[in-house]
């Protein structure tokens, strides 16, 4: 069934669909419903990790609306993610293995590096030495990379890509790769709209994911009195005259500026409202404003892993 989402072509010649479903924090027993949904509306790109635990119930829906007819998988676009603690070459195809069969899907679209710092190998996601730090491993990314190649080659995943590297990192990368990284999925919205970041990326060929595009206001650690998105007064003025929803505007400022965007939600009617985008467009007065309210403002931050020497928001400029 055709989409009316727009694609954007990947430096690859593939094609990802601007807006795509985020699933981190969508439990289990909801998640399922959440992406049948997004389907039947018509998103076509479905944002999944393995840490996010719940790969198993997003591919039943995925495998449940390929058997209804309501789509093909060659129409969807799925990405997952290599978490920190399979980051040692050995461990890189199993770790996809595993993606690939909770998703019952025979490859995906897109795998991504998930953050550039390694934990400690082993069953635990995060794994805590007594006082609870994080235990780290000393793998480097750059050999992460050179894992990950073969697996195009395979045929188990279309494009290789990025998630939470700096402008050094990705520089390291770049060095190595005879496949490039064609996305760098990153935090993004207007408090931190990653300009110098995305030009960065822009011209060595590499497309911007937001992720948080709303300021992510269900992260597990937001503290009452937190500043939130949504709630921002310049921001609902511009919804408000333009007839629209804060969380419209918000996904529509990426897509204006060419960035594929990827909004969380678990509710029918914003995944719904979240999708009615395509009938409008800001001014480019509007997302000159918008990039004005940028105030370095991270949601995502990454404190756990603070003194990884791979950590990117702690030591680089961008
Ligand atoms: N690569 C990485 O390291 C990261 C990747 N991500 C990816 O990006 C996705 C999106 O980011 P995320 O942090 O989840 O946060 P988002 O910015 O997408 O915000 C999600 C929250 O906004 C609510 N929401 C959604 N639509 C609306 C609406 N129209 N009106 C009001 N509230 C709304 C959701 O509620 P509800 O669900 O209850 O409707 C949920 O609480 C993730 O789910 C994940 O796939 C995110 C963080 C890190
Ligand atoms: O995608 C993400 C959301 O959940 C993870 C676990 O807390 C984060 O590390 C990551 O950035």
């Amino acid at each position: 069934m055709a989409s009316k989402v727009p694609m954007v072509k990947l430096e690859n010649g593939t094609e990802c669909p601007i807006l795509g479903i985020g699933t981190w924090k969508s439990k289990p027993g909801e998640v399922t419903q959440a992406v049948k949904d997004a389907i039947d509306i018509g998103y076509r790109h479905i944002d999944c990790a393995f840490v996010y635990g719940n790969e198993k119930e997003v591919g039943d829906a995925i495998s449940a609306k390929i058997k209804e007819g309501v789509v093909k998988r060659e129409e969807l676009f799925i990405t997952s993610k290599l978490w920190n603690t399979f980051h040692r070459a050995d461990l890189v195809k199993g770790a996809l293995l595993k993606s690939l069969e909770n998703l019952g899907t025979q490859y995906l679209d897109l795998y991504l590096i998930h953050w550039p710092q390694a934990y400690k190998e082993g069953a635990e996601n995060f794994p805590v030495d007594e006082a609870g730090k994080i235990q780290f491993s000393d793998v480097d990314y750059v050999d992460t990379w050179k894992a990950l190649e073969p697996l195009v080659k395979e045929g188990l995943v279309k494009s290789i890509g990025l998630s939470n590297f700096n402008s050094k990192q990705i520089t390291r990368v770049l060095e190595v790769a005879t496949i490039k990284p064609v996305v760098n999925q990153i935090e993004c919205h207007p408090y931190l709209n990653q300009q110098r970041l995305k030009d960065f990326c822009e011209a060595r060929g590499i497309k911007i994911t937001a992720y948080s595009p709303l300021g992510s206001p269900d992260r597990p650690w937001a503290k009452p009195g937190d500043p939130q998105l949504m709630d921002d007064p310049k921001l609902k003025a511009i919804a408000t005259r333009l007839g629209k929803t804060v969380a419209q505007v918000l996904i529509r400022y990426q897509i204006d500026r060419g960035v594929i965007v990827i909004p969380k939600s678990v509710t029918r009617s914003r995944i719904a409202s979240n999708f009615d985008v395509f009938d409008f467009k800001l001014s480019a007065e509007d997302v000159q404003l918008i990039n004005t309210f940028d105030c370095n403002g991270r949601f995502v931050p990454m404190t756990a892993s603070l003194g990884h020497k791979d950590h990117p928001f702690e030591n680089d400029e961008f």
